[in-house]
């Protein structure tokens, strides 16, 4: 039997599966923790990834092995190859304002000019999880650092990296052999997915000047191997590797519930939203990612069962207990911040109290609510791209929740898929794997349940956004 390996570097923790190549079986797995922050050493990263790859029974018998990564981190190197400082994250604010300035420099200070002039030049506003505007950042915060910068990469270049034996010391034949694929690529602010090429310009102007990029490898090449001979694919951003591990095909939707709430689809042509709603990210095959990601997913769940000092188990239980709409109760859930809508500064809020609706099951429902109706929103923004949702694939973390599967199906009112449940990153990435070793993506097949159809409670999204509107977006 050939196997092959596929690793999810996410948000939270890092994800190892091990998978027959040829019918996809999974064989062994392995996972290990990040640390909390939005900040992160990348060593950490590599840490995790070691321990999950032993408790996984380790990489010795595999031939092909594959990188899925949370996007947009800014992982910088000097001239030897080691980490300047730590890596900011996707979910990281502070460039906020770094953003709005490079939005601005684009429309010479006209903000809604600059919108448009960055949805035609890479497909996506340069918010601040953009990378482009975490280099910015760095420039205006940290010029000593942004002067040593010599190569930037992604976190899922920099594990592929030290996977193929590469790290600090590397020196300058080290940051050559750096590469990256088209889907983590497109989410930099600098890569015009529409062109496979690099926005040079762009990096030169909010950086100061153009260092050592990652190669671009093709959605089947192999980038290296490892000092044991497996062969290293290109990897994937997180979001298109989990596309890859559904074997989401054009016209396909999938929401994604992690540390983020995603919406995206695979799509042939590219997106290019001015309103900055939908990212125009590229897929890990070829074609593009419409994409529309949030802040506050499954840790608006996290928080709220710790405070009632229960685990996710009860509070599922308890959302189910309660009524659609939760006899009044409304979260807004951007406890850290928002990305979509944009509104870095954003604090959670809960409305509607009375003395009757305050109860634990309410709070339950009204957290997943809250995050249904956010994404809800973002499947809007989508179909505003001309996607056309026929039905949901939900993944990650949050979707072996029934409550959340129930309650997706009510407030979207469209018939929702969850797959068997699975690291469908680490998935993904171990099928770009087999890909590699076999010149051609292989079929998996993968047993999915089909949420039962519930009746729809247009109410709910209708209060939610109403107080959206109301509380931030008018203001
Ligand atoms: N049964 C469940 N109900 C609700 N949420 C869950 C459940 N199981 C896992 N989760 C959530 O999944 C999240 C982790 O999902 P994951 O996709 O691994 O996140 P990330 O990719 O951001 O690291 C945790 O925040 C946890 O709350
Ligand atoms: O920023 C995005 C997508 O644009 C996030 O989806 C990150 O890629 C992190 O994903 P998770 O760790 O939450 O899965």
């Amino acid at each position: 039997m050939t196997l092959v390996a596929g690793i999810d570097s996410s948000t939270q923790s890092c994800k190892v599966v091990i998978r027959d190549a040829a019918t996809g079986a999974l064989v062994r797995s392995g996972r290990a923790s990040h640390p909390e922050g939005t900040e992160v050493d990348p060593q950490f990263w590599f840490s995790a990834l070691q321990e999950a790859i032993a408790q996984a029974g380790g990489l010795d018998d595999v031939a092909a092995i594959s990188v899925g990564g949370q996007q947009h981190g800014m992982v910088v190197l000097d001239e030897s190859g080691a980490v300047i400082r730590p890596a900011l994250l996707w979910n990281d604010t502070r460039s906020a304002a770094a953003a709005t300035d490079i939005i601005a420099d684009a429309g010479n200070g006209d903000a809604e000019a600059g919108a448009v002039y960055w949805a035609q030049r890479t497909g996506t506003l340069p918010v601040s999880s953009i990378t482009l505007a975490k280099l910015r950042w760095l420039k205006d915060n940290e010029p000593e650092n942004a002067a040593k910068v010599a190569a930037i990469c992604l976190p899922h270049d920099w594990l592929s990296w030290r996977l193929a034996g590469y790290g600090p010391g590397s020196g300058a034949e080290g940051l050559a052999a750096l590469a990256t694929d088209r889907s983590d690529a497109s989410g930099t602010g600098y890569y015009r997915a529409t062109e496979n090429a690099y926005d040079l310009e762009a990096l030169e102007q909010h950086l100061g000047h153009i260092p050592i990029l990652p190669a671009v490898a093709g959605p089947l090449d192999s980038i290296g191997t490892t000092p044991a001979g497996a062969s290293i694919g290109p990897g994937a951003g997180d979001n298109a590797a989990a596309g890859l591990g559904v074997g989401a095909k054009v016209g396909d939707v999938v929401m994604s519930l992690g540390t983020s709430g995603t919406v995206f689809a695979v799509a042939d042509t590219p997106s290019a939203d001015a309103s900055g709603l939908v990212a125009g990210f590229a897929d890990a095959t070829g074609n593009y990612l419409p994409l529309v990601c949030t802040l506050n997913a499954t840790r608006i769940f996290d928080a709220t069962a710790s405070l009632m000092q229960v685990d996710l188990e009860e509070f599922n239980d308890l959302a189910m207990s309660a009524n659609p709409g939760s006899d009044g109760l409304t979260l807004l859930p951007y406890f850290d911040g928002e990305r979509t809508p944009n509104l870095p500064k954003a604090t959670g809020s809960l409305h509607g109290i009375t003395r009757a609706n305050y109860t634990a099951a309410n709070l339950a429902r009204s957290a997943v609510e809250a995050v249904i109706c956010s994404l809800a929103d973002g499947l809007r923004a989508l179909e505003a791209q001309g996607v056309e949702a026929q039905r949901i694939i939900l993944v990650g973390g949050g979707a072996q929740s029934r409550a959340l599967q129930q309650i997706a199906a009510q407030v979207l009112g469209l018939p929702i898929t969850v797959p068997a449940p699975g690291e469908y990153v680490a998935d993904g990435a171990a099928r770009q794997a087999a890909g590699v070793l076999a010149g051609a993506f292989p079929d998996w097949t993968r047993d999915t349940t089909q949420v039962p159809a519930a009746e729809s409670t247009p109410q709910v999204l209708e209060r939610y956004r109403a107080l959206v509107k109301s509380q931030w977006l008018d203001k």
